[in-house]
């Protein structure tokens, strides 16, 4: 979410990382970054040009200039491929108005062009202050959810900001609902809301269990070591689940792709079969454009 921390957490990531890692910022509007990306979309989209020459407001400015840049994302695959041997990780920092980005076909184009050649995993990162409140708590574990559910990526919550407040209650909501519902019944909402939450809480119950948290802090540091152990548990994941899940889909649409093959060629057959019968039912002779060719091809 906008604020959450996220550019504040990659610079502390990089930081600890070292050259292991390799920075790609992706947000076209960002005016400072607190670390030197290796590949940056600012180099090679202009946000403000885009907005003048498309006429456009500034979030359809973002999505655009992400379109413009994921048609370029195969040369930013070739430099990471050459890159392999000398880094450990990538990380890649989204936009701000984290929709553009997830909710786009230059996101879905870059996260499944990367998960095509990289283990890829996705960090959702939270601002635990706010998260403590039970409707923004819930608010963020569903759009968490809904985004592994379109990434089909594994997933790492980030719980930041824990200089600020810690993110044990968030924790225990997560290990056990019936946490999540005392904390509910003590904000004497509305009975709909709370009746609402039971169920949204009963149904993420399942997202909960699968899921990788972290407490982390993008100011002081604290937590990167966690996280990174987050991170080498999805890696597997990825590799366990959602890889073989992935060659299925490839292997579906290659068949997709031979199966709509062989009705064209069966097409074709029966078109020259058609032209054949045509052909002899005129005594063979040649049609009226092809005179003077004794071929007839
Ligand atoms: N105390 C504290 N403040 C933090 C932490 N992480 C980020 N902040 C502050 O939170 C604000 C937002 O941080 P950003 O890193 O810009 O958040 P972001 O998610 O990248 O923001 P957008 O890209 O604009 O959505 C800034 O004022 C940061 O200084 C943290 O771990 N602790």
């Amino acid at each position: 979410m906008a604020g959450s921390g996220k550019t504040t957490y990659m610079a502390q990531l990089t930081r600890h990382l070292g050259s292991e890692c390799y920075i790609i910022n992706l947000d076209p509007a960002v005016t400072h970054l607190p670390y030197t990306p290796s590949i940056d979309i600012r180099d090679t989209v202009d946000y403000k040009k885009v907005m003048s020459e498309y006429n456009l407001g500034p979030n359809g400015a973002i999505v655009t200039s992400l379109n413009l840049f994921s048609t370029k994302f195969d040369s930013v695959l070739k430099i990471l491929e050459s890159k392999t041997s000398t880094i450990k990780h990538i990380i890649i920092d989204t936009p701000g108005q984290i929709e553009s980005f997830t909710w786009s076909a230059s996101g879905t184009i870059i996260t499944s062009s990367l998960s095509l050649s990289f283990p890829t995993i996705m960090t959702y990162v939270c601002d635990t202050v706010r998260c403590c409140q039970v409707s923004t708590f819930m608010s963020n574990m569903l759009y968490a959810c809904s985004m592994m559910y379109r990434s089909r990526l594994p997933m790492v919550i980030a719980l930041n900001k824990i200089d600020l407040q810690s993110s044990k209650i968030i924790k225990e909501w997560m290990d056990d609902y019936s946490t999540f519902m005392d904390a509910m019944e003590c904000t004497g909402e509305e009975s709909y809301y709370n009746s609402l939450n039971r169920s949204l809480a009963m149904t993420l119950d399942k997202f909960y269990s699968t899921l990788k948290r972290c407490s982390v802090s993008g100011a002081t540091g604290e937590g990167v070591e966690e996280y990174l152990q987050c991170v080498d548990s999805a890696r597997s994941e990825f590799f366990e689940g959602f890889w073989k899940d992935m060659e299925t889909r490839r292997d579906e649409k290659i068949a997709k792709g031979e199966a709509v093959k062989k009705e064209s060629l069966k097409r074709l057959e029966k078109d020259i079969e058609d032209d054949k019968k045509l052909k002899s039912e005129d005594g063979g002779e040649k049609g009226e454009g092809v005179k003077g060719d004794d071929d007839g091809a």
